[in-house]
């Protein structure tokens, strides 16, 4: 597995060792000061990079969680606690783990701009707090001392190089696991993340506690620097000027939160040198932000992207230069309809209702998948197909009837739930983040990084483009292809399947139809498929149900169900259904 991209990695080393090296020796004392403020607030910039560039929460309290760990540090301090510096740095960000997860739990529930402001109450708080309750030892003066061999100046910027060059490993590995991806899907569509099976509620939780850990680290580390803090050092104000930074700059990537560090710490000394006003600044930083917003990605996210776009279209083009290599079009099976029986039932759905308001969208609807095959749900616009589906994979809470997976009743389960115990689906629009490859993608679709081998072949199988294709650089079309692949990846035991064949030509439509009937038979999994292209659903289904303002109107071997005329005249329309 490999979690690191070591070239990068390697870069950043030598960057670090060069900075440790050299800054410390040719410095003045007041830059190695600004110099260490600024690594400090890279670290501190760390812990949005988790919680607002990856996760995409909006946070706004990130400096009271610093100002927990600055706080249990200095009470160590003042009670000679045994351990040390570096053990009380560890304590003081662990101690801003559970409030990271307090502050989270609303965020279960709420998002956007009204979690913002939960996060911003909670800064408020602790401002006010922190202005009763001064810091440990600040009445005595009781400094804290760095230890050897980091207690100068040059040795303490070294010191903290380390702590942020650690903390850049780490979360780059996480960022590379199942639940760091996640994170980026979140931002995207918390649906999507939940259909693959990732637990929304244990994701962001994770994603505010390694964030509070962090920031707890940064604000020992600021108490290292200064001996002793006041509450200004952890001002909401500082908070809300690090959040503009980190949406504008993407600190998520290493050199992004290097960068808003760096901003951070001596944009005022800079503006003071230019002879402009310090709030100038902040001004820059809220304009920056806004830009950003409205792109959805940062400044570092957009450079890496373009990187990874130009090597992509290295790629394609050497792909389509190479001579064509005899396809193995699988032919498209003979559909003979099962007898009854035949298939044991893996999806079994009775009386399904669903209502919104006084709309009935479903009206006990009973459907059944059997084992191995490719069944059909079709119907006119607004006939209740994607009710359907929402409904059988859990985003329907409160629904009449039941489902049952391998004869497992999951009524009253979520999404992701349901998706770990193996149903899958995709969606009629898809929100897959821009910025993962096609194999990151692969990689939260099917909860295992795949092997490559593997992975090759799905995207071949579904006529995706290379797995090291950034999403941005894909078609809407493609990304559907993309989204079912994701769906099959995880070898589930039915996938449901909502217009998968929506932006493709007629061409690749035939094509695709020859992929999902071999579905079944090559992964082992079973498929509901909903479409729109008659073509698709005769070539590909052996079953089909035909659906009308969520009544069922006919259900059986496709062939027979699309000749009947009451479904050709009333629901499809005699020129939509070509004559078999
Ligand atoms: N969240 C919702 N709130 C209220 N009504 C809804 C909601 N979702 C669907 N409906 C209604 O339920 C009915 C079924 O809609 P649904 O989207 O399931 O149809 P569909 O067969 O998938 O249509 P299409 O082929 O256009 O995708 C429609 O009348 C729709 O307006």
């Amino acid at each position: 597995m490999n979690l690191v991209d070591k070239r990068g990695l390697g870069t950043g080393l030598g960057i670090a060792v060069l900075a440790c090296a050299l800054l410390p020796l040719v410095l003045p004392p007041y830059w190695i000061y600004l110099a260490i403020s600024a690594v400090i607030s890279a670290v501190i910039m760390q812990s949005f990079g988790v919680i607002v560039g990856r996760a995409g929460v909006m946070s706004l309290c990130q400096m009271s969680f610093a100002a927990i760990g600055a706080w249990v540090m200095l009470r160590l301090n003042v009670a000679d606690a045994p351990g040390g510096f570096y053990l009380w740095l560890l304590l003081g960000g662990l101690a801003a783990v559970p409030v990271g997860v307090a502050i989270g739990l609303p965020a279960l529930r709420i998002r956007g701009v009204n979690l913002a402001v939960v996060t911003f109450g909670f800064a408020v708080s602790t401002d006010i707090v922190l202005n009763v309750n001064p810091f440990p030892g600040s009445a005595d003066l009781t400094m804290l001392e760095r230890p050897a061999p980091f207690d100068t100046d040059g040795g303490y910027f070294v010191f903290t190089v380390i702590v942020f060059t650690v903390l850049a490993v780490v979360l780059g590995i996480v960022g590379r696991t199942r639940l760091g991806l996640s994170w980026y899907e979140l931002r995207h569509s918390e649906r999507s993340a939940a259909a693959h099976g990732v637990s929304v509620a244990r994701s962001k939780l994770a994603a505010f506690a390694i964030s509070a850990f962090v920031a707890g680290i940064g604000g020992g580390l600021l108490v290292g620097q200064l001996s002793l803090v006041v509450p200004q050092n952890f001002a909401m104000g500082q908070s809300l000027a690090l959040f503009a930074v980190a949406i504008m700059i993407g600190p998520h990537h290493p050199e992004g939160a290097v960068l808003g560090g760096i901003f951070g710490a001596v944009m005022a000394t800079i503006m003071e040198k230019i002879s402009l006003p310090q709030d100038f600044g902040g001004v820059l930083f809220g304009a920056g932000a806004l830009l950003a917003l409205r792109s959805g990605l940062s400044q570092t996210d957009l450079t890496r992207m373009r990187k990874r776009e130009r090597d992509a279209r290295k790629i394609l083009k050497a792909a389509e230069d190479a001579p064509a290599a005899d396809v193995d079009e699988p032919p498209l099976p003979a559909l003979a309809p099962r007898a009854a029986g035949d298939g044991a039932p893996v999806l079994a759905v009775q009386g399904l209702t669903v209502r919104f308001g006084e709309v009935v969208a479903l009206d006990a609807v009973d459907l059944t998948v059997p084992e191995g095959a490719v069944v059909g749900l079709i119907g006119p616009n607004g006939a209740g197909k994607s009710t359907f589906i929402a409904a059988v994979s859990g985003f329907v809470a409160g629904y009449g009837g039941t489902v049952e997976l391998a004869g497992r009743r999951l009524d009253g389960l979520g999404p992701s739930r349901r998706a770990a115990l193996g149903l899958r689906r995709t969606f009629q629009t898809t929100a897959i983040a821009p910025e993962l490859s096609l194999y990151d993608y692969l990689t939260i679709g099917s909860g295992r990084r795949l092997p490559r081998p593997e992975a090759d072949e799905l995207l071949e199988f579904f006529g995706c483009p290379p797995g090291q294709v950034p999403v941005s650089i894909v078609d809407a079309g493609t990304r559907r292809l993309l989204d079912v692949a994701a769906a099959i990846a995880a070898r589930p035991k039915v996938a449901l399947l909502d217009e998968p064949a929506a932006g493709q030509s007629a061409a690749e439509s035939l094509r695709l139809a020859r992929r999902l009937a071999a579905v079944p038979a090559r992964f082992g999994v079973s498929v509901l498929l909903v479409e729109h292209d008659m073509e698709l659903v005769q070539a590909t289904c052996e079953q089909v149900t035909v659906l009308d303002f969520g009544h069922v109107i006919a259900s059986g071997p496709t062939g027979r169900v699309l000749e009947d005329p009451a479904v050709r005249a009333a629901y499809l329309g005699a020129a939509d259904v070509p004559a078999s």
